[in-house]
């Protein structure tokens, strides 16, 4: 369990962290969602002991980092896989980690053979594509077998199989128990592998929720209908006070969408007692995406304003490999 209270980080001027309070539980993948620069990387690093809060406390099963003992048995992170020596062999990058933490040679083992590199062990890291980089990179973070795991961005730059497979790893993650913590910019897929979020703008908590409820919040839920009845079931819809609209969505022709939080049930019912005919009747929900750009609207917009280039837009494409390392970042 991770628990952030009043987290504040400040760099001079620049408020990166602001009284930001959340709970990460385990047994789930928990999605860090913001606008670039709302803050994610550097709670990262406070929760992870590599930057000191300016206020507020950030722990990890009760403790700050700085007083665990033997951290990498509590807490794993991939923040940036680049940074092994690229003539290493995997095997001999996580030996040494092993080793300066002391950490059972049989831990390397294991690791390995979580991520799927046993066969490719004694290879070059160097030599290693992006996908592998990122299974060493999580191979690190598993080397003490914790039970909290934090990885910032590790889909960036991946091809769609690696992305499968890192959700699938997250999955198993939590799966057995552990608290993981994913940030990432690619809502699509966030959607698919995070079941709750916490989500911040401008170092401020935005909400904390399942990512269902957060979708469902934003967006609200809407009812699709293909009837041969379209005007009849809008006029008796419309009687009920329910906001209705058709669209030609192609190759299904007409379609009825009724908005509003209301279900299935209430639309069927509406038709049936009128008589009319259904060929479809489906719930549709938000995308993330959506949600998202509303939720964080305003957050995006104030960097806009402040003409900070860099966190005016909210990126929902793969960055280009620059992007991909999310490591500690130098004071400017
Ligand atoms: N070491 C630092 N010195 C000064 N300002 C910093 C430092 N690290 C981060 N910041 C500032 O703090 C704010 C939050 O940055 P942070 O990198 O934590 O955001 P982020 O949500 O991880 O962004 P991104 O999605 O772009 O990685 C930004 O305005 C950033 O410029």
């Amino acid at each position: 369990m991770i628990e952030a209270q009043g987290l504040t980080k400040r760099y001079g001027a620049t408020v990166a962290v602001d009284n930001l309070s959340f709970e990460v539980k385990p047994g789930k993948v928990t999605g860090f969602l913001g606008p670039n620069g709302a803050g994610k990387s550097t709670t990262m690093r406070m929760i992870l002991g590599l930057d000191t809060p300016t206020s507020g406390t950030v722990t990890i099963d009760g403790q700050r980092y700085r007083d665990l003992h033997q951290p990498l048995t509590k807490v794993g992170a991939l923040l940036d896989a680049k940074w092994v020596h690229p003539n290493r062999s995997a095997r001999a990058h996580l030996m040494w980690m092993a080793a300066s933490n002391k950490l059972p040679k049989s831990s390397v083992d294991r690791a390995l053979e979580m991520v799927g590199l046993t066969s490719v062990a004694n290879k070059r890291a160097g030599a290693f594509s992006l996908g592998m980089s990122q299974r060493l990179g999580i191979a690190g973070a598993l080397l003490g077998d914790p039970g909290v795991l934090l990885f910032d961005e590790p889909v960036n730059g991946l091809d769609p199989e690696g992305i499968v497979w890192i959700r699938n790893f997250m999955h198993r993650l939590a799966d057995e128990g552990r608290t993981v913590l994913v940030s990432s910019h690619l809502l699509s897929e966030m959607a698919l592998t995070a079941e709750e979020l916490v989500v911040i703008g401008r170092g401020r908590l935005i909400a904390q929720s399942s990512t269902q409820e957060f979708v469902d919040r934003a967006s609200g839920t809407t009812v699709k209908v293909r009837t041969p009845e379209l005007d009849k079931l809008a006029a008796v819809l419309q009687g009920q006070q329910l906001k209705t609209r058709i669209e030609d969505v192609g190759e299904q022709g007409k379609v009825l969408f009724v908005e509003g939080d209301l279900t299935t049930d209430q639309v069927g019912e509406a038709a049936a007692a009128h008589g009319i005919v259904l060929h479809e009747l489906s719930l549709q929900r938000g995308s993330l995406e959506a949600a998202f750009m509303q939720m964080t609207g305003d957050s995006v917009q104030y960097h806009a304003q402040d003409d900070v280039a860099a966190v005016t837009h909210v990126n929902l494409e793969a960055p280009s490999g620059a992007e991909v390392a999310a490591g500690p970042k130098e004071d400017n």
